[in-house]
């Protein structure tokens, strides 16, 4: 059985000055290959401008690699025949939900577009998956007639993650899904992901900045240094045996972290 997602030297470079004289290339991710099965969490760590976003947005198809492999369920989704199902089995949590909700149309409207694009539902069934997915996350299905700024941004994140699940998807890749939310709020949305996992057995890429969240929610860890897979392996292992000094210091700035006894 080949595992659910893999990804396989994955490089990218952006051009960042069209003057001949200076370098243009920037070199943001280099060698970067991990697998997840499902119901598994890979965390992914670094200090900022490390390349985790970058590598989020390559995971969903929002960017192109400039090397490297994907596979889905053993597909190399990086070939044109396969799109469609990379957009259906691998969908992204924004950092920000209000970003990706236009604050000029319903939630209704909003989570039809993906049923849209991505099913042959007619109106009726778009509107049962919409309330379907709803209470998922812990929402009232009448909602969906309201606009995002009637929404607190706990509740945002919850619409978020409902579009996310429109699809069926097998992986979720949530980018920093936490980290502009109230402490108190933080909490119950992270409860809400590992309830969902458990329940559709999904696979979460997780990025984030908080390396004792990380310790608690992931099986296993990949460390980017300036683009450069630093560790990558299961949390227990580089948490408590960190091969660098960057993955030590990483630990030692993080105040959520706990060492292990
Ligand atoms: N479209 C782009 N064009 C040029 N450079 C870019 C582009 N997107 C990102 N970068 C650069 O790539 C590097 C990695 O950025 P990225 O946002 O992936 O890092 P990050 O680890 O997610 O950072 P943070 O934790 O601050 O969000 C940074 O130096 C950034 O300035």
């Amino acid at each position: 059985m080949p595992n659910l997602f893999t990804a396989k030297n994955l490089t990218k470079s952006y051009r960042v000055s069209n003057n001949p004289l200076k370098k243009s290339q920037l070199e943001v991710l280099h060698g970067v290959s991990f697998s997840l099965n499902p119901g598994q969490t890979l965390a992914v760590v670094g200090e900022s401008g490390s390349g985790k976003s970058t590598l989020a947005r390559i995971l969903v198809g929002a960017e192109t690699p400039d090397s490297g492999q994907l596979f889905f369920e053993g597909k190399n989704i990086l070939s044109k025949k396969h799109k469609f199902e990379w957009f259906k089995n691998i969908r992204l949590i924004f950092q920000d939900a209000s970003a990706s909700l236009n604050p000029r149309i319903t939630i209704h409207q909003s989570l039809e577009e993906p049923l849209k694009n991505g099913t042959d539902y007619n109106a009726t069934q778009r509107s049962d998956r919409i309330a379907e997915v709803l209470e998922m996350v812990g929402l009232r299905p009448e909602y969906a007639k309201r606009y995002p700024h009637t929404f607190s941004g706990g509740q945002r994140q919850r619409i978020g993650i409902a579009r996310a699940l429109l699809l069926r998807p097998k992986v979720i890749v949530a980018d920093e899904p936490v980290s502009s939310l109230d402490v108190s709020v933080q909490a119950q949305i992270i409860n809400l992901l590992l309830d969902l996992q458990d329940r559709l057995d999904l696979a979460y890429v997780f990025i984030s900045h908080d390396l004792g969240l990380v310790q608690h929610f992931s099986d296993k860890v990949l460390v980017l240094n300036n683009g450069t897979q630093e560790e990558y392996g299961p949390v227990s292992d580089v948490f408590s045996q960190p091969k660098s000094k960057y993955t030590l210091e990483l630990l030692d700035a993080s105040a959520g972290y706990k060492k292990p006894e």
